[in-house]
């Protein structure tokens, strides 16, 4: 029989209980007892909930107290060094992920690397290994231990884990280790995945589930060898069956890896890759291995279309029986909101056109319900009222604005373009800014505060009135750009007190997008997303940003950078239409900030920023699709920064992803500055200046924001001089890595003000040896 299964829940909880858990255990405001427990209760309410929606094949171990890959990390007995020394196993796992500062106990660590995860917003911590990297499985180990609670419940999970190629290619040299084949260790860390496997088994598990999710990128010969011998390793352990999954992307030429390895079942992402379902049928029918299609959505929220799902499957029925044909989700539902239930405010008629990870795995049950055979009334009464919906969706007058689209056909080429190239730009904007060298700012947001948030929520239930809460963020904003000046910074920024998020802030004020109450998604550690959707075509009613920008700079003599969210990153980071290409609902929301940036530089505002920390992000994991991509996301940065006179300056901000491989694209944005998230990764970045030029102003980040930790002036001024070996003081600019939202006011104006004391240094150094 066809078997309904899951890759993976989403961990946060209906409610983000898990963060709410998290966090108290941080503020000490729970013991660690109350976080276990509260844990336990989040797991079995997701594990009863996937039973009773009919899945067969339960998940267990995707969940996480931070990141799934931090937990290998501790699986795989490889933590680093420095963390060792914290003698709380939770509060080491804690230190990894976001740096622990306890001076009483001598305790001084920072975070380890994030990295985003493939094309996802979700971040994860990179492992570190060195070559003679020795790996021991944890005792207790944590699959197991999840396990067996899942089973006390009388429930038989498939336990995931990441698998050994993926995780070593994840992985990178220890810091201070020169680069080195990472696959190298692959012998040393397939005994520990063995006596993994077998203790799973031994607990009572009869499928495992290893993600090979680098199966979707291009791997090269080189992986062909060690796939098939680390998998042929564990297949040989008996008594346990291991599907492989694949996710993210096509298979590809790494087909012939997936041919040759010996387990029982494999899983395809055929919402990315609909084109491989033939090819996956042939290779499972070859190799007599059951066949898992990923045939639901697991990165939108739209209603999958049942009747085109169910031919997929049935013609997988055909080729391989229907004892060989799992359903699932394409990937794990952990990038999609909990479920809909909660959402009553939405417009009925679009609520109507979405499924959340709950409403997915319905989906998965219909498919297959109806593929079984026979289906019952509830199954069929479920496909018809797909069916009517998206009919509903197709037509619906929502979607459409021939005013938007008349717009977007009359782009032309001098919609891409600056009036003058940088170098006499730059003259002109010096010219009126007077900025000294190694000019400081920051990233855009300052600390969220509870009261922030507070004021927030006040204003949502009615207890203040908007004049109010106007007038609360504008005295925080006062109160921001006041302590901005006493520490001395050059560029001031008014704080982003105002926004919830940088996306859904101009998601609000714009046509074409829809938002959810509870439709949260993790995006690193406790710290969770809500996208916007995108739902149809993108316009601007009004000005969103001008009179906050107005009033800011009204509260200064310095410059006030006005700040906007990029085209491709609100496309990024929403939940987007999938019945247009994704470049056209870029350019839409292009030509709708554009008309912004003209309207700020209208007010008086000199410097623009507008961020697109998510362009990395948007590459396709296969770099023959890179071309195509990164020409409509640069396009779509130019189309929204270009249309102002040469003295406004633009910048742009990035953050979290490897910036390296997109490093002349990054050029082609031609913004006058880009302030760039670097020192998390080691300095990577400046790699990049030795094989290419930079040509326009640049600020490396001096200091790490997710970590309450406050670096010293001398750790900072470390990193200026490391930077000046490879950039022209000229272009230097002096800024954190990224905006400040998630830190606490003491951490924030303690570094800042070591920051602008680096910069007054070597600004002395310079004209001394001048
Ligand atoms: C993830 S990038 C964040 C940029 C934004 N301006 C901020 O400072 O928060
Ligand atoms: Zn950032």
């Amino acid at each position: 029989m066809v078997v309904s299964s899951n890759l993976g829940f989403p961990r946060i909880g209906a409610n983000r209980e898990l963060k709410k858990l998290v966090e108290s255990y941080w503020a000490s405001k729970i013991n660690a007892t109350a976080l276990l427990s509260g844990a336990a209760n989040i797991r079995a309410s997701h594990w009863e909930l996937q039973r009773e929606k009919g899945i067969s094949h339960i998940p267990s171990n995707d969940f996480s107290f931070y990141d799934q890959v931090l937990d290998h990390i501790v699986l795989f007995g490889i933590e680093p060094e420095k963390y060792r020394g914290i003698p709380n196993a939770l509060d080491r796992y804690f230190a990894m992920g976001r740096g622990l500062q306890r001076a009483a106990e001598g305790i001084d660590v920072p975070a380890m690397e994030m990295k985003k995860w493939f094309d996802t917003n979700y971040h994860f911590i990179v492992p570190e290994v060195s070559a003679d990297q020795t790996f021991t499985l944890s005792n207790p180990a944590k699959p197991v231990v999840e396990f067996l609670e899942a089973k006390e419940k009388g429930i038989i999970t498939r336990p995931v884990i990441l698998g050994p190629v993926t995780f070593l290619w994840l992985s990178k040299p220890a810091k201070g280790q020169s680069a080195f084949n990472q696959l190298s260790l692959l012998d040393k860390l397939v005994p520990v995945y063995e006596k993994l496997l077998g203790d799973l088994r031994d607990a009572g598990a009869s499928w495992i589930q290893l993600d090979e999710p680098a199966l979707s990128m291009d791997l090269g010969s080189d992986f062909s060898a060690p796939y098939a011998s680390a998998y042929a390793r564990l297949s040989a352990i008996s008594g346990i069956k291991i599907i492989v999954a694949n996710y993210f992307g096509r298979i590809g030429a790494n087909i012939d890896i997936v041919a040759k390895l010996p387990v029982q079942a494999i899983h395809a992402d055929l919402v990315r890759a609909p084109e491989e379902l033939d090819t996956v049928i042939e290779v499972a029918k070859k190799n007599n291995l059951q066949l898992s299609l990923g045939v639901v959505n697991g990165r939108n929220i739209w209603k999958v279309d049942l009747d085109a799902a169910i031919a997929k499957v049935q013609n997988a029925v055909a080729a391989l029986g229907s004892d060989n044909v799992l359903v699932a989700p394409s990937c794990s539902l952990l990038h999609t909101p909990h479920s809909l239930t909660a959402e009553t405010k939405m417009s009925k008629e679009i609520l109507e056109w979405l499924a959340f990870s709950s409403e997915k795995l319905s989906e998965i049950a219909t498919i297959v319900g109806v593929v079984r055979g026979s289906p019952s009334a509830e199954v069929t009464e479920a496909l018809e009222a797909n069916r009517r919906a998206n009919q509903k969706r197709k037509l619906s007058l929502l979607i459409h604005d021939p005013a938007v689209q008349s717009e977007l056909s009359a782009v032309s080429d001098s919609m891409f373009r600056r009036e003058s190239p940088f170098e006499s730009r730059i003259r002109k904007q010096q010219a009126h800014l007077k900025l000294p060298a190694f000019p400081t700012t920051t990233v855009g947001s300052f600390p969220q505060t509870k009261e922030v948030r507070l004021a927030r929520q006040k204003l949502k239930s009615g207890e203040w009135d908007e004049a109010t809460y106007t007038k609360f963020i504008q005295d925080e904003t006062t109160k921001c750009i006041k302590i901005q000046e006493d520490i001395g910074l050059d560029v001031l920024v008014h704080g982003e007190f105002e926004r919830n998020d940088m996306v859904e802030y101009f998601g609000e004020q714009l046509r074409g997008y829809v938002f959810s109450q509870n439709g949260w998604v993790q995006s690193y550690g406790s710290r969770c997303v809500k996208p916007p959707i995108i739902y149809g075509d993108v316009s601007r009613p009004t000005p969103m940003t001008v009179d906050w920008a107005k009033f800011s700079q009204s509260k200064t003599t310095k410059p006030m950078k006005g700040m906007l969210t990029g085209p491709v990153t609100c496309l990024q980071w929403s939940f987007v239409r999938d019945d247009q290409p994704r470049r056209d609902t870029a350019w839409q929301l292009a030509l709708a900030i554009r008309k912004e940036v003209q309207d700020l530089e209208k007010a008086g505002i000199s410097v623009i920023q507008i961020d697109e920390p998510a362009i990395r992000e948007g590459l396709p994991l296969r770099s023959t699709d890179w071309a195509e991509y990164l020409d409509w996301a640069a396009k779509a940065f130019l189309l929204s920064s270009t249309g102002v006179k040469d003295e406004t300056q633009i910048h742009t901000h990035m953050c979290y992803s490897d910036f390296n491989d997109i490093f002349e694209t990054i050029q082609k944005l031609d913004a006058d500055v880009i302030t760039i998230e670097n020192s998390k990764s080691d300095l990577k970045l400046l790699h990049a200046f030795e094989k290419y030029a930079y040509t326009n102003g640049i600020g490396p980040g001096l200091y790490d924001i997710h970590s309450p930790r406050v670096p010293s002036t001398e750790e900072m001024a470390d990193r200026l001089e490391q930077m000046l070996k490879y950039i022209k003081a000229d272009l230097l600019w002096v800024n954190p890595d990224c905006g400040l939202k998630t830190r606490g006011w003491p951490e924030t104006e303690k570094a800042l003000t070591h920051m602008v004391e680096v910069a007054k240094r070597v600004r002395n150094k310079i004209s001394e040896t001048a």
